[in-house]
C-alpha cells in the first residue's frame, strides 16, 4: 500500500495525529478482494490474513501511513456543534486507486482521540459488519458510496447497552471532507484555512472548475449541489433511508457516507423513519431532498468569507443557487422514477401520473422494491399483469396505454426497468438477522451467501430468493440506532 498522505499538508488545524488502539486479538472477518484489487494492493500484501487483521484493527501500521483525526464541526438534528471531529476513527492517508483516483483509507472503531470527548473511541462488531454490508449494496446498486476494505474483530469488548465484542472497519472513501469540515473553519471566522481548504478540495473532487476565474466559489457550490442531487436521488430510487444526514455526515465528494442508523423502505410510504432519535421524522425518506437543500444551504453559508467582503452581497448571489437545488432536485426525482416506469424522459411522462403511482403505493401500503419489480415483469408475464391490475386499478391500464402511445414497446421498457429496479435490496430484517448471527455465532456463512446475493441486485440468482421475502410485521417496530 503506497500513501500519498496530502490532507496532511493543510497542516496542523485540519487534523491531529492520533494513534490507534492496540487490541489484543485481531481477526479478519471480512476482506473486500475487489475493492482491494481496485486499490492495487499487491496479492503478497493481501495473502496473510493475521498480517492484514494486524494492519486493519489499527496494531501495526503500514509503511507510509501517517494516522490523524480529522478535525470538524456539523449541524446534529439542526443544532450546531462545533466541537466534533473523528472521535474514534483514524486516517491513515490516501493511495492512489486503478483509475488514478485518491481514496482515503480510514479506521474506524479504532481507539480514542484528541476528539473523543467522552466517548471510547470504539465500535461493535453490528454497526461494523453493517457498514460492510450496506456500503457493498449500495456500491452495487450503483449509488455513489463510501466502500468498505475490511472488518476486523479485535477481541475486545465494548460496552455499549450490553457488552458487545468490538471491530475496527476500514473506510475507504473519495476523501472525509464534509460540510462540517468548511463549518468548523468558518465558526472560528479562519479564513484562510476556509481558503486552502477550498482550493484543495476543488482539486481533489472537482478539478474542471478553474480556481483563477472570477466566480469560481460559486462555481463549486454549483457542483456540490449537483453531486447531493445525484446520490440522494439514487437513495430515492432504491428506497435507502440514511438516517442520520447531519451536516458532518454529508460528504463533499457527493460519496454516502456513514452507515450508523441507516435503513431500506419496505412498504412505500414518504414519512418512514426508522431511526430511534429521529423523533420529528426530520430525516424522513421524503425529507431527504429538503434536508440535502438545507445541508447545502449550510455549506454554501460556510463560503460566504470566500464570495464578497460584503456578506449581504454574498447572500444574494447563493440565494438562487440554493433555491434551484429544489428545481433541479425535482426534475432529477422525477426523471428517475419515470425511467422506473419505463418511461427513458420525463417530457414524456407527466408528474402528477408518476405522482398518482406513489399515492397508491402509499394508500394500498405496498412495498416499493417488489411493485416495481411486478411492473417490470408483467409486461412479459400476463399473470403478473391481471394481479396488477387487480392492485393498483385503471392506473395500471394507463400506464400500458402510455407506454403504447409513446412507442415504447415491452422489450425496452423492460430492459430499461431492470436497469433501473433491482430485485434485491439488503432488507432491514435480513440485516438484522444476519448481524446478530455474525455477533452470536461468529459463523459468518449467511453474511457471505448475503454478499454474494447483494454484489448482483439486478438479477435473479440463485440465493436471491431467500433474501427477497417481506418483513412479517411490515417493519413497523423496527427501529436503528447512531451505529456505535
Ligand atoms: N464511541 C465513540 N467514541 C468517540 N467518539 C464517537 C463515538 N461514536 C461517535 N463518535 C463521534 O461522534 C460524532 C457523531 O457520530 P456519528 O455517529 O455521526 O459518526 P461516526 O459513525 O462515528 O463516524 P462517521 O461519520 O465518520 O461515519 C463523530 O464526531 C464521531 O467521531
Ligand atoms: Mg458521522
Amino acid at each position: 500500500m503506497k500513501f500519498s498522505n496530502t490532507y496532511h499538508q493543510l497542516g496542523d488545524k485540519f487534523y491531529q495525529s492520533a494513534m490507534p488502539a492496540q487490541v489484543s486479538k485481531p481477526s479478519l472477518l471480512f476482506w473486500n478482494d475487489t475493492l482491494a484489487e481496485d486499490l492495487c494492493l499487491s496479492t503478497s500484501f493481501c495473502q496473510d490474513k493475521s498480517e492484514l487483521a494486524q494492519y486493519f484493527s489499527g496494531n501495526k501500521i503500514i509503511a507510509g501511513a501517517e494516522p490523524v483525526a480529522l478535525a470538524y464541526s456539523g449541524h446534529q438534528f439542526g443544532q450546531f456543534n462545533p466541537y466534533m471531529g473523528d472521535g474514534r476513527a483514524h486516517l491513515l492517508g490516501e493511495v492512489t486507486d486503478v483509475n488514478n483516483i485518491q481514496r482515503d483509507i480510514q479506521l474506524k472503531g479504532s481507539g480514542q482521540t484528541p476528539y473523543s470527548r467522552r466517548g471510547d473511541g470504539l465500535c461493535a462488531i453490528g454497526p461494523a459488519i453493517r457498514e460492510f454490508i450496506m456500503s457493498e449494496a449500495m456500491f452495487a446498486l450503483g449509488v455513489p458510496t463510501s466502500r468498505c476494505l475490511a472488518v476486523v474483530a479485535t477481541g475486545e469488548t465494548v460496552y455499549r447497552e450490553l457488552p458487545k465484542p468490538g471491530a475496527v472497519v476500514t473506510r475507504v472513501a473519495a476523501s472525509h471532507i464534509r460540510v462540517g469540515t468548511f463549518q468548523h473553519f468558518a465558526a472560528r471566522g479562519d479564513v484562510d484555512s476556509l481558503a486552502a481548504l477550498t482550493e484543495y478540495t476543488i482539486n481533489r473532487h472537482y478539478p474542471d472548475i478553474d480556481t483563477k476565474a472570477d466566480g469560481y466559489i460559486l462555481e463549486f457550490i454549483k457542483a456540490v449541489c449537483t453531486k447531493q442531487i445525484d446520490v440522494v436521488v439514487q437513495w430515492m430510487r432504491v428506497g435507502f433511508i440514511h438516517g442520520v444526514m447531519n451536516t458532518d455526515n454529508c460528504a463533499i465528494s457527493g460519496e454516502t457516507i456513514d452507515f450508523g442508523p441507516c435503513a431500506m423502505l419496505g412498504a412505500y410510504h414518504p414519512g418512514t423513519v426508522y431511526s430511534s432519535i429521529d423523533k420529528n421524522g426530520r430525516y424522513a425518506f421524503a425529507n431527504q431532498p429538503n434536508i440535502a437543500q438545507w445541508n447545502m444551504a449550510r455549506f454554501a453559508e460556510s463560503l460566504i468569507p470566500l464570495i464578497d467582503e460584503d456578506s449581504e452581497q454574498a447572500v444574494k448571489l447563493l440565494e438562487p443557487i440554493i433555491l434551484q437545488f429544489a428545481e433541479d432536485f425535482n426534475d432529477a426525482y422525477y426523471t428517475m422514477l419515470a425511467k422506473k416506469l419505463g418511461v427513458p424522459e420525463l417530457c414524456l411522462i407527466e408528474k402528477a401520473f408518476i405522482k398518482e403511482f406513489l399515492d397508491i403505493l402509499q394508500t394500498q401500503e405496498l412495498d416499493y422494491t417488489l411493485t416495481f419489480v411486478q411492473l417490470t415483469e408483467s409486461l412479459s408475464d400476463s399473470e403478473q399483469a391481471e394481479s396488477l391490475n387487480a392492485t393498483l386499478g385503471k392506473w395500471y391500464n394507463k400506464w400500458r396505454d402510455l407506454l403504447q402511445k409513446i412507442s415504447i414497446d415491452n422489450a425496452t421498457a423492460q430492459s430499461l426497468m431492470r436497469e433501473q429496479n433491482p430485485v434485491v435490496i439488503p432488507r432491514n430484517h435480513h440485516v438484522e438477522a444476519i448481524l446478530n448471527e455474525c455477533e452470536t455465532s461468529g459463523d459468518l456463512s449467511s453474511a457471505d451467501r448475503f454478499l454474494q446475493v447483494l454484489r448482483s441486485p439486478y438479477k435473479q440468482q440463485i440465493h436471491t430468493s431467500d433474501f427477497q421475502d417481506l418483513p412479517e410485521d411490515g417493519d413497523v417496530n423496527y427501529r436503528t440506532f447512531c451505529g456505535t
